[in-house]
């Protein structure tokens, strides 16, 4: 009976132990020992082993700097340690002054801490500016690496990652880890510099006094390392969830117009107010958490510095202690549990930026978009260099090519067609045909898994994306300008584009008469995404980038059809030039607008289903009648 009711009470134990948002499991198997902590949620380090390698990896951003930031870093928290050890050895001396009116020991101490004083002050302002400095010089350096990074990600990652995450990544993770560099190491090593020394100056002074105050100091700090642990659970999860709360804040700015459209204000005003609420209740048992650790931390140091005062005064009354040792032991172990018992917050809040370390590597581990494509099976792909000769005369031609994003559906089946140069093929069929993908393929963005794509006698498998891209101008139904500058915007689509160059293609794309009439002309601020611009005015500075490129293959994605129009004629005007002597592919959903000269590639569920002029396949009974039907029954 007895050993079921004791079994009974260890099962309510553990399962109230696992029941806290983290429990930690002591795991003996294969004689290791690790310490795992468990979360709820995501993004959390599974064992105190990848702590370590967090910090590892922490160390290895400092690179060529980490010596010098160590060297500034441990000068500074010496000088910083050392004022209160002189000032209890100043103790010594003045309380021993004033019980033995000796004067000159009341002098030798008030200078030596006048002397320790001021060094301290220039010791540790030079040290902090050489630690700071190294510290602001890698957080450079990774900000730089985190971009660079960014900008090489394949659309894969895009795809399956939110952007607000991305963001998150590249500002609050990258602080905290900017605080573990500027904050937490300098108070871990202070700490413990603080705390060796003063052991070691009490052992020196009275050891069976130093045993006794070292006992308490370590029971004191295993009673708030206990207190710290959900407190460390705690901070995480506001940490996820600020990051929900940036990706709801990109999304809102990104579609705020669709938001007022569908009056959509007090559907997103309910989920910010919800995510608030979860982090502000998340917040209030941090700071209660955090309250019952600082009660406790006052509590304990109240106990001790009792205990001090208590034990000392009775050696003191018994002889075995001076009064001027007992105040240098109070000020000793005043500032050593103080230190250690902020210690404890510091690993805790330093744990939970480790996550930020986790999360930030896991972007920098993300990889890479290759250099150049490179077929999904080579097995499959034993002529890579042979080229057809169709492909060879072509300026685009795609042979048995397949893709899928995911192993469920395939969005593009065995597509087999060539385009010359000159010509414009139109690329028609439902939404979800597989039209955007093909223009993906063609971009480089994803690999097919089966078949060859060919541009110029290319194959994509054996040219290098930059140069691949650099063969086509891409232009989408909403033309994506940068902040900046009208000139810079067009500049950009040529690498050391001349002045003259730049106007000549804002010439072509009948849009230099506009920029002239803006007050800064060229320089004209064109406002984020271009906001400042009317939608034509924008597509028209798009065109002339594409006139700047002068790719010889252009794709076309409903470039007209977001514009009124006015708009539209001028801008289709800008079109035609623009396609002379290149080969055009074109998507549109608006059939009226095709020229008997075009050939039209029909697109059902990823499959071309008929490929021809409009008469030639007008001629036969096929799905492009019925596109066509449909189309005229929506007019
Ligand atoms: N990133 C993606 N991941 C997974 N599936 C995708 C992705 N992008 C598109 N798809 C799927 O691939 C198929 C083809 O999509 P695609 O965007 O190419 O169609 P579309 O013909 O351009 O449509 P629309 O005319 O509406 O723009 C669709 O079934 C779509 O759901």
């Amino acid at each position: 009976m007895l050993i079921k009711l004791l079994s009974w009470k260890k099962e309510i134990w553990f399962s109230r132990v696992r029941m806290s948002s983290f429990w930690w499991k002591m795991d003996y198997t294969e004689s290791t020992f690790t310490i795992r902590c468990q979360r709820r949620g995501n993004c959390m380090l599974s064992s105190l082993r990848d702590s370590f390698r967090h910090i590892h990896q922490l160390l290895q951003f400092l690179a060529s700097v980490r010596k010098t930031y160590f060297v500034g870093l441990i000068l500074f928290c010496a000088s910083e340690s050392a004022l209160p050890i002189v000032a209890a050895f100043v103790y010594i001396d003045i309380f021993n002054a004033a019980a033995t009116s000796d004067m000159s020991l009341f002098w030798r101490g008030t200078i030596s801490f006048l002397v320790a004083l001021v060094s301290v002050m220039v010791i540790s302002t030079i040290c902090k500016y050489i630690y700071i400095m190294c510290v602001k010089k890698t957080m450079a350096s990774i900000r730089r690496v985190v971009t660079d990074k960014v900008s090489v990600l394949p659309c894969s990652y895009y795809d399956r990652t939110h952007s607000g995450d991305i963001l998150s990544r590249m500002t609050n993770d990258l602080n905290n880890i900017e605080a573990v560099y500027s904050w937490h190491f300098r108070s871990i090593i202070q700490t413990l510099l603080y705390s060796l020394a003063s052991i070691s100056i009490m052992l020196f002074l009275h050891w069976q006094f130093a045993l006794f105050l070292l006992g308490m100091c370590l029971f004191s700090t295993f009673i708030i390392m206990r207190f710290s642990q959900p407190i460390q659970a705690i901070a995480s999860a506001i940490q996820t969830q600020l990051g929900q709360i940036t990706e709801r804040a990109v999304d809102m700015l990104a579609g705020v117009k669709v938001i007022k459209m569908f009056q959509l204000e007090e559907k997103v005003k309910k989920v910010s107010e919800e995510q608030n609420s979860n982090l502000s209740k998340e917040g209030i048992r941090f700071g209660v958490k955090n309250g019952q650790l600082e009660s406790w931390s006052y509590f304990l140091n109240f106990m001790n510095y009792s205990g001090v005062i208590a034990v000392g005064v009775f050696l003191v009354l018994n002889g075995q202690l001076g009064l001027g040792i007992l105040i240098a032991f109070a000020q000793l172990q005043w500032n050593m549990s103080q230190s250690i018992l902020q210690l404890g917050n510091t690993v805790v809040n330093m744990m939970s930026s480790l996550v930020s370390v986790h999360r930030v590597k896991e972007l920098l581990d993300e990889p890479a978009e290759p250099k150049q494509i490179l077929p999904r099976e080579a097995i499959m792909y034993p002529n890579v260099g042979v080229i057809h000769d169709h492909a060879a005369s072509a300026a685009i031609c795609f042979s048995d090519v397949s893709f899928s994003y995911t192993s469920k559906a395939t969005a593009l089946h065995r597509l087999n067609f060539s385009i010359s140069k000159g010509q414009k093929a139109v690329l028609v069929g439902p939404s979800g045909s597989g039209k955007s993908t093909l223009f993906k393929l063609l971009q480089g963005f994803y690999a097919p898994n089966e078949g060859h794509i060919y541009m110029d006698g290319k194959s994509i498998y054996e040219t290098p994306l930059e140069q691949w891209r650099q063969s086509i101008s891409y232009l989408s139904q909403e033309p994506w300008l940068f902040s900046g500058t009208v000139y810079e915007n067009i500049a950009c689509g040529k690498r050391d584009a001349t002045e003259d160059e730049v106007i000549q293609a804002a010439k072509l794309a009948n849009i230099h008469d506009f920029i002239m009439t803006l007050q800064d002309g060229y320089q004209s601020q064109v406002g984020e995404k271009g906001r400042l611009l009317s939608g034509g005015q924008r597509q028209r500075i798009a065109i002339s980038r594409a006139f700047l490129k002068d790719a010889p293959v252009l794709l076309l994605d409903e470039a007209t059809s977001a514009l009124d129009a006015e708009s539209e004629i001028q801008v289709r005007q800008s079109l035609e030039l623009l396609m002379k002597d290149r080969a055009t592919i074109l998507i549109t959903h608006r059939l009226s607008v095709l020229s008997e000269k075009d050939i039209i590639m029909v697109l059902r569920n990823g499959r071309i289903s008929e490929i021809g002029t409009h008469q030639e396949l007008m001629n036969g009974e096929n799905f492009y009648k019925e596109l066509i039907a449909s189309s005229r029954a929506a007019v």
